[in-house]
Order: C-alpha cells, then structure tokens, then sequence
C-alpha cells in the first residue's frame, strides 16, 4: 500500500438484502478505500493481499478458511452487532486476525425490540390489528383481553449490556424483575432496578409471567429452553425471545403453544432465519414474529458502523481495540 493512501476494507456488499447501507458509505470511505465481495472476486489475487479489514454486515460475507487464507494482509473483522456465533472465532484468530463486536451501539434499541414484543404480546396488539382493519371490525370484549404488564413478573435470562437495559425499561413499567446470569450483577445494581436474581433457571421459569432470553448463543445456551423447562413456566405465562434462535427447542415450543403448556410467545430470532413458509409458528394465532428487528434503527446501525470503524483503526494502529472479542 502507497503511503497516504488508504486502507481496504473488504464488505459484502452496498445496499440490498445484505449489503451495508448506503448511507453509511460516505463515513466508511472517509477512512477506507471501499471493496465489495463482487469486486474481490472479480480479482482475488490483486485485491485479495490489499484487504486488511473486512466489515461484516449482517453475518455477511462468510468467513471460511478458504477466504482467510485469499487475504493474507487481513488485521480485524469487525461485526455489525454484538452476538459472534456465527463465527469460528479460533480459526480467525489461527490467522492472526483480531475481532471485534459493537456492544455499546447495540444494547438500548435490542431492549426496545424485547420491551416492544413484550408489550405487543401482552396487549395481543397483533390480533387486534388484524381485527381493527377487518371489513366487518367485529369482536367480542374476549377477543381482545391482554395481559396486565404493571405488576407481573419479568424473569429475565442473562442479564449483560441489552439485559440490564431491558430491567431498567421493565421497572419504568412498574413489572418485578427476576433475573438469572451466570454472574450475579453487584447489589447496587440490582438496586437500581429492583432485580432479583435466581441462582437456579428452574425457579425463574416458575415464577415469571413472562421469560424473556437475553443469552448469546454457545454450547452451553444451545436449546436451553426445552419441553422440560417449558412446562415448568406457568400456563398463563410468555416467552420472549430476542437472543438466537436455536437457544429454544422450536419443535418443543410449538407443541407447548399449541397446547396451551404457555400462554403466547414473542419472537425476533427463530431458526433458521427466515422460517420455512409452511413452518407450524407461523400458523398460531399466539405467536409474534418479528424478522430479527433486533437493532434496526436508523440511528442505532449508523452507531453500530462507527464503532466497527472505531475498532478496525484501532486495530490498524496496532492500539487496543474498544470492544476486541477473543475466542473461548
Ligand atoms: O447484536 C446482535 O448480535 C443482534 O442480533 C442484534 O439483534
């Protein structure tokens, strides 16, 4: 690379399905000098020992061995969000390369979706859309009765960065809070938000009128919630979900759904992503599903890039990155 001239940073693509946004290029090529998968394809030999950064967007584009080893300058990936479970962080760290997340942009609007599911769920807003726009508007008051949030039991499973904001929303909306994480949070801050933890997942099931997961997706999470946990949660109670979709047993809950095991379920992450049309949680009239809304704000994912540029010049720079995420 030329003195003065800029960096590469290798994405997926500009625009469409997944591509970075186009209002976010004229901040990214303030720093870097632009290339898409397209173009490296065209010409990997040429582009590939110029790339040193690759900004993922939206788990695009894969990162495989086959690619690592095309890019033999690469320094840092940076990740459009803060789960990383679609990577093998061990063989990007085999070549050297540093990885980053982008925590602080994504927490406050991923507690907004799970506090927006939850109050959609609970008001049944959905349903009661689909009957206000009806040609004949017709219901009969048990149509539309919800769930009173104000008072109910708010059990929250893992309680990092997007957890804590969800227990700072749920108290302004006057819910008690139970939490479990595998590390307790310090009394002060449990204070702050009136939160109790449970020890044990089992007795937080027991208790909440609605579960909602917060965990990042690892071995450990995979399934987590099952038949058997499922039907320890009370019947009247909801599952919300805003962490991956394979940290639910899908099949387990569809039969809970439909069986009346749990009262609704509210949904960003399924698995895969999109579900299958003919999949049985699109047909139930207990289920939302949102399409991994997560943090889909204009604002939030202009934050998101610039924590990414933040880290990859970081990284470039040889300093230490704000948010470097190392492999377990
Ligand atoms: O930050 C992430 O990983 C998300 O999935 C946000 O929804």
């Amino acid at each position: 690379m030329e003195e003065g001239e800029l960096p590469w940073l290798l994405v997926n693509e500009v625009g469409g399905i997944r591509g970075i946004l186009h209002s976010h290029v004229p901040f990214l090529k303030k720093h870097f000098h632009l290339i898409t998968m397209k173009e490296f394809l065209e010409n990997r030999k040429d582009v590939g020992k110029m790339v040193q950064a690759i900004y993922l967007w939206w788990h695009k584009p894969v990162i495989d061995k086959e690619l690592l080893q095309s890019l033999p300058n690469l320094k840092v990936i940076a990740n459009s969000g803060v789960g990383m479970d679609h990577l093998d962080l061990k063989l990007i760290a085999s070549f050297g390369v540093k990885m980053a997340n982008a925590p602080r942009a994504v927490s406050s609007t991923t507690a907004d979706t799970g506090m927006a599911l939850l109050l959609a769920s609970a008001r049944r807003l959905v349903e009661v859309h689909n009957i206000s726009i009806s040609p004949s508007m017709d219901y009969c008051e048990a149509d539309i009765l919800g769930v009173k949030v104000a008072g109910a039991t708010l059990g929250i499973i893992g309680m990092g960065r997007i957890g804590y904001k969800i227990a700072v929303r749920a108290k302004a909306f006057e819910m008690n809070i139970l939490y479990h994480n595998r590390t307790r949070r310090k009394v002060h801050e449990e204070q702050a938000v009136g939160a109790t933890y449970c020890k044990k997942i089992d007795s937080l099931l027991q208790q909440a009128d609605f579960v909602m997961l917060v965990v990042s997706l690892t071995p450990q999470t995979h399934k987590l919630i099952g038949k058997r946990e499922l039907e320890l949660m009370k019947p009247t109670a909801t599952l919300i979900n805003i962490s991956r979709g394979a940290v639910v047993d899908q099949e387990a809950l569809v039969a809970a759904l439909q069986t009346g095991v749990i009262r609704a379920a509210a949904l960003d992450v399924t698995s895969p992503e999109p579900l299958p049309r003919d999949h049985a949680l699109l047909k139930l009239k207990n289920v939302i599903i949102t399409p991994h809304l997560g943090i889909k704000t204009d604002k939030a994912t202009y934050m998101i890039t610039e924590e990414a540029v933040e880290n990859i010049l970081a990284a470039l720079n040889g300093l230490p990155l704000p948010s470097e995420v190392l492999p377990s």
